[in-house]
């Protein structure tokens, strides 16, 4: 299991929907497999053959295909059902629904960290093909809420950094998400001068979560998220929830302009909010959960 999946499953167990949720089979068919992701492989025939496929906002080739995915609680009742939508290269989808909609159960199934039935494909491919462990490192949830994890940030960055699933993909050497101007890529301290840059001083990731400020801790799960350069897609959780208005831009433009670069490093962000200018200043596609149902809009919210 690589440091990201152990984590990602450690958030799952404290933030969210447990793994008795429903009488569905996709998790317990996580198989190791060890294929490996295409990291490049954006040009293969089912990459271009999806990619021309109707509904992409921007060209980009297709990278998670959502297939009548439905969640249900512990005693059977459904939180959503058929739910279908593509998310491609460039995208920053926006998803957005009242409380207990089911948004986060939602970022959940995508990375496949939550019992699901249906099919999500990830460039084509079901996600036991790739090895769940790599495939999480690279559809990488990021959670709401990093305090609740156990010790101090250096000890969650040294697990993740044990784990050998966890690898930078191939061209990080011109990834998006590369600090401006920055020489070299060190796994062991790019995170940290990531949140250096949001703001948080070194000494921070010796305090234990807890004792770590809502704010704190947010931008921190978020820079190990970036500055381990693994994800390809990022399903970020309300990740400016607890910042104030400065600190949520300077993510938003980081966050954005990794997606924009077209580099090969970040390819699409789906992120949730409550927050409708948050959404006017970052989306560039809106997805709204209710009554079970998922529903693309306008960015005024419209249909
Ligand atoms: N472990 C669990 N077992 C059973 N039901 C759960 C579990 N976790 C969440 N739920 C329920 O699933 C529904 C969707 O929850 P989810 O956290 O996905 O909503 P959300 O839209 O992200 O909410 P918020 O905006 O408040 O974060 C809620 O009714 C919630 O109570």
């Amino acid at each position: 299991m690589s440091g990201i999946q152990m984590l990602s499953l450690a958030i799952a167990r404290v933030t969210g929907i447990g793994s008795g949720s429903a009488s569905l089979s996709k998790l317990k068919d996580t198989n190791e497999s060890s294929s490996s992701l295409p990291d490049d492989d954006v040009t293969s025939p089912a990459s271009l053959r999806l990619a021309s496929m109707p509904g992409s906002t921007n060209g980009g080739a297709l990278m998670l295909e959502v297939k009548e995915v439905g969640c249900a609680k512990a005693k059977g009742q459904p939180i959503f059902s058929d739910v279908s939508f593509n998310v491609y290269e460039g995208d920053v989808v926006m998803l957005q629904g009242k409380s207990g909609s089911g948004k986060s159960t939602l970022l959940k199934c995508l990375a496949h960290l939550n019992l699901y039935d249906g099919e999500i494909l990830y460039r084509g491919r079901i996600p036991q093909s790739y090895g769940i462990p790599k495939y999480r490192t690279r559809v990488l949830y990021v959670p709401q809420r990093p305090s609740l994890l156990p010790g101090t940030p250096r000890d969650f960055l040294n697990t993740i950094l044990s784990f050998n699933s966890l690898s930078p993909k191939p061209n990080h050497h011109k990834s998006g998400l590369r600090r401006s101007g920055a020489e070299s890529f060190d796994p062991h301290t790019e995170p940290i001068l990531v949140a250096k840059e949001w703001g948080i001083d070194e000494e921070l990731w010796d305090r234990t979560w807890s004792n770590l400020s809502g704010g704190e801790g947010q931008r921190i799960a978020l820079a190990v998220a970036v500055g381990l350069q693994s994800a390809d897609v990022l399903l970020l959780d309300e990740p400016t929830s607890a910042l104030d208005a400065d600190a949520s831009v300077t993510i938003e433009q980081y966050l954005t302009k990794a997606v924009r670069s077209k580099d090969g490093g970040l390819s699409a962000i789906v992120w949730i909010t409550h927050s409708p200018e948050q959404g006017g200043r970052v989306g560039t596609r809106f997805l709204r959960i209710s009554e079970g149902s998922v529903h693309e809009e306008n960015a005024d919210g419209g249909v």
